[in-house]
């Protein structure tokens, strides 16, 4: 059956594929525009995730940005945190930034992640080798969301003197983290678990500071999965990212 940290990458990986075969499709019959490239976007690869796990992870709990939420998961030791298409806007609008997350939550702990970034032909997991990431830039390079970056995110980025990097998807923002192309990504105002358990996981895996924006821990598989905010940066950056956030 394999170990959960190659299944979870495996798992990421094919979803995203599907995710491009999807997309090639649909502009090749021209029927990519409005909300209908999204949506098949999103229902291809909620099924194909819940196929997998069903037969090779039937014994385990699931929770899935696209599916019902069945809080038989909280009294369970092992559930799978899907976001089966994180950032699909920019999946349907035809760019490179937006990811597929499959993480796994053990008893209190995420102990397997693995994000697709199919615009990049790559797929990040906690099983990688990460690249030596050297000093932050100067200025900071500041990921944030395109289109919904909050008041708060803006006024640490002017404290701190950062540069905004706009990109779309949090998967892919926590991914250029990790990737070296920012130096932190800095999100408030509202998300869900399933929008950064897996990048968080390889985030951590990677040795990068993950927390709540206040430095508290990030928790998963809780009640209610709204868990509006998050800090990841490379560990030198966390003291002058939190006082920013507490100014
Ligand atoms: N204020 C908010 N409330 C709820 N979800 C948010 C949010 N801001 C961002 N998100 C979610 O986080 C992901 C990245 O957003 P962004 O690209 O703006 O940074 C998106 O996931 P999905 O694409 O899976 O819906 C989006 O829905
Ligand atoms: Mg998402």
């Amino acid at each position: 059956m394999g170990d959960d940290q190659s299944f979870a990458k495996d798992l990421a990986t094919s979803a995203g594929e599907l995710l491009l075969q999807i997309r090639r499709e649909h502009l090749a019959a021209g029927t990519a525009e409005g909300k209908a490239l999204a949506k098949a976007g999103d229902r291809g690869a909620q099924t194909h995730i819940a196929a997998r796990l069903a037969a090779e992870r039937p014994e385990d709990a699931v929770l899935s940005e696209e599916a019902v939420d069945d809080k038989a998961r909280l009294g369970r030791e092992r559930v799978w945190i899907i976001d089966p298409l994180d950032g699909t806007r920019e999946y349907s609008e035809d760019r490179h930034d937006w990811a597929v997350h499959v993480a796994l939550w053990e008893r209190g702990e995420l102990t397997a992640g693995a994000v697709a970034l199919p615009g990049l032909g790559m797929t990040l997991s906690t099983a990688g080798e990460f690249p030596e990431l050297g000093e932050p830039a100067q200025p900071v390079r500041l990921a944030v969301s395109r289109s919904r970056a909050s008041e708060l995110v803006l006024s640490v980025a002017e404290q701190i003197g950062a540069e905004l990097v706009p990109m779309g998807s949090a998967g892919y923002k926590v991914s250029a983290v990790v990737r070296g192309e920012v130096d932190a990504y800095v999100h408030s105002g509202g998300q869900y678990e399933w929008d950064s358990a897996a990048p968080v996981a390889v985030a951590a895996a990677a040795g990068l500071h993950t927390s709540r924006i206040d430095g508290t821990p990030l928790e998963y598989n809780r009640e209610d999965p709204y868990l509006p905010d998050l800090l990841v940066c490379r560990p030198r950056l966390h003291d002058a990212l939190l006082a920013a956030v507490a100014g």
